[in-house]
């Protein structure tokens, strides 16, 4: 059945809306956890100094703040009430001394704790990071990019918070209402009790606003996060909505996602309108009981209560009840923070699924013999990609891997890399199986020039030498006239030290890969990988950079993947595969001789572009 425009539209954003749930499935909110708090603690003990000093920062902080009401009460039961002028003056001076002492105070125990967030949050960071670039490739598959950014995106965002905020907040909130209600108890045990009882209904009525308001404005970022997303989608791709007349379309889901925003903006509003009223009504509803209360015992013949007393006891009582109000707050703050803290540790937590043997030893030096002996890889377990490989490629040789798409030539490279681990069998170097020595020594003497020519953000030279950040000028020239683009990079702006953009977004393709060309020449590798490292770039720049792969290759054990045929006519050996397994091998003469797959790719492709006749 044919589907009408409106409800097109509707399935789209429906669809929309179930992925960003899919998104942010995950929970918002955590309850207390104290072996959490505790570890995020320790984070602290670097910094025990300035933690101790926060800590005494907010002792005081707590008992400045009823002492500043205190002192007022004090002054209206003494001076004022006994018509001392020299004595108000008197009081006066030193409120506005214990004032300034409080702001004081004020300054570093805010200061102090967005500090100690910040190195807290550094480290963390920090030690994320470093635990990333550290897992198996197999880890990057399960997990989705848009998680680690989230993690160290928002999560260390909501732990930040938890700490500079939440945690010293509290602890001032908490302090504050024990001395206040102290007070209380000083002044009037009965009243005190009174206030007591009403504690629990101003708390939970915080509560509850508190988290209703949290569900209402994750909703309102939710739908916010669907405007902009569309919005930028609709800004990136407008020449395709253009090209197809979506533009009526487009206007009318952008119009459907605007008012789904402003529903959840209403209902933002419409929370605080009923809830503000009622909590400042609750507060004075109290202090209307408390006077009542409060009067009737200072009017009682026996009272001991005085007016003076039953004044300082309302200021008290306001001192008690705000950082309520604060706790409440803060409570759900840090049940967020809990949450972010929780999936932090536990992608901290999350082990290599493999790592170097605890008996691993460095590869010696690599004269570039490499075995493959009945090898068998599976990304998921029960579905092998790789059947019982079996190859030698003698130093110098260079193998090229041939096969249709999914056939298993990007695994057997990135086997012989290491980023996997084959499940069974045995990969040789040199005759030293693979899975007995350090990552790093492999890694220093393999080459790798990828199909998609990673660049990072920096200058040319940065990136050529990145595989050698102790190369000099020197060997990157020599290095750079061997391939035949030291003119071309020194011919660029600002020389080698240009910037290559974004992902070498300022470079030209062909640039790009000369980059990597250079990089992986300069680590002077015995052995290299290259990934279709000439695909999409036309034919006058694919001549410069076959001749500049040639010197790339020369000398060095070689695994090329490449769709394009020309390139691996040259090849020792050509492993022709198809679902995971070898079914062809040989060089370019006898495959083409034997008329069989790799003939039959050969013909098809010498069809698609002019290329010499076989043979
Ligand atoms: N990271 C991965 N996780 C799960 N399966 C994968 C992964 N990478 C590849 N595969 C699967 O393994 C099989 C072999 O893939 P491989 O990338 O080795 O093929 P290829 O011959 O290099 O293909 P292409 O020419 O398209 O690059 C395919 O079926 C592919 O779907």
């Amino acid at each position: 059945m044919k589907t009408s425009a409106p409800q097109a539209i509707i399935g789209d954003l429906q669809g929309l809306t179930q992925v960003v749930r899919k998104e942010e499935s995950e929970a918002q909110t955590r309850p207390l956890d104290f072996r959490l708090i505790s570890r995020i603690l320790t984070y602290m003990r670097p910094y025990a100094a300035k933690r101790n000093a926060l800590l005494v920062a907010v002792v005081l902080r707590a008992i400045q703040l009823p002492a500043l009401t205190w002192a007022i009460a004090l002054t209206i039961n003494g001076p004022v009430t006994a018509r001392d002028i020299p004595g108000v003056w008197l009081a006066a001076g030193g409120f506005f001394l214990l004032a300034l002492s409080t702001q004081f105070v004020m300054h570093f125990r805010q200061r102090y704790a967005l500090e100690l967030g910040e190195l807290v949050v550094q480290d963390l960071r920090n030690e994320l990071f470093a635990h990333l670039q550290n897992m198996p490739l197999s880890f990057f598959n399960r997990t989705k990019v848009g998680r680690i950014i989230s993690r160290m995106i928002s999560d260390m965002e909501d732990v930040r918070v938890g700490v500079q905020e939440v945690l010293f907040v509290s602890l001032v909130a908490f302090g504050q209402l024990l001395v206040a209600a102290a007070c209380m108890l000083y002044y009037d045990v009965g009243l005190f009790l009174l206030v007591l009882g009403m504690a629990p209904i101003l708390w939970l009525t915080n509560r509850y606003f508190h988290k209703l308001m949290s569900e209402l404005l994750r909703q309102l970022r939710e739908s916010f996060s669907r405007v902009t997303a569309t919005l930028a989608e609709s800004v990136l791709g407008v020449r395709v909505t253009q090209g197809f007349s979506r533009q009526d379309e487009n206007a009318r889901l952008f119009k459907l996602l605007v008012k789904d925003h402003s529903k959840y903006n209403t209902r933002v509003m419409q929370a605080q309108g009923l809830f503000l009223p009622l909590l400042e009504f609750n507060s004075q509803f109290f202090a209307v009981l408390l006077l009542i209360v409060g009067s009737y015992r200072v009017l009682q013949p026996d009272s001991t209560l005085t007016i003076g007393e039953l004044v300082g006891f309302f200021f008290m009582a306001n001192m008690f009840f705000s950082p309520i109000q604060i706790l409440g707050n803060q409570y759900n703050q840090a049940l967020t923070a809990m949450a972010g803290a929780e999936r932090l540790f536990a992608l901290l937590d999350t082990p290599p699924e493999w790592t170097d043997l605890p008996d691993a030893r460095p590869l010696p030096d690599v004269r570039g013999h490499v075995e493959f002996d009945n090898v068998w890889f599976s990304y998921e377990p029960g579905r092998p990609v790789l059947k019982g490989i079996n190859f030698k490629a003698e130093p110098g040789e260079t193998i090229a891997l041939v096969g249709h798409t999914g056939s298993g030539k990007t695994s057997i490279i990135n086997l012989v890399a290491r980023f996997w681990l084959p499940d069974s069998g045995q990969i040789r170097v040199d005759g030293v199986d693979l899975r007995g020595v350090t990552s790093e020594s492999l890694h220093q003497q393999i080459g790798i020039v990828l199909q998609t020519n990673f660049l990072f953000a920096g200058t040319v030279l940065d990136n050529i030498r990145f595989s050698r950040p102790d190369a000099s000028l020197e060997e990157v020239e020599r290095v750079c006239r061997q391939l035949g683009c030291w003119e071309e990079f020194s011919g660029l702006s600002q020389g080698l030290e240009t910037p290559v953009g974004e992902r070498g977004a300022q470079l030209s393709l062909g640039q790009r890969q000369m980059v990597c060309f250079a990089r992986a020449l300069l680590a002077n590798p015995r052995i290299l990988i290259l990934d279709e490292a000439t695909s999409s770039i036309d034919i006058v720049t694919e001549i410069r950079l076959q001749q500049a792969l040639k010197v790339v290759m020369q000398g060095r054990t070689c695994f090329v993947v490449a769709h394009r045929l020309s390139t691996i006519r040259e090849a020792s050996t050509i492993l022709v595969l198809d679902h995971g397994e070898i079914i062809e091998r040989g060089n370019h003469h006898q495959l083409i001789a034997r008329q069989g797959h790799y003939a039959r790719l050969y013909e098809r492709f010498s069809r698609a572009v002019t290329l010499p006749p076989a043979g």
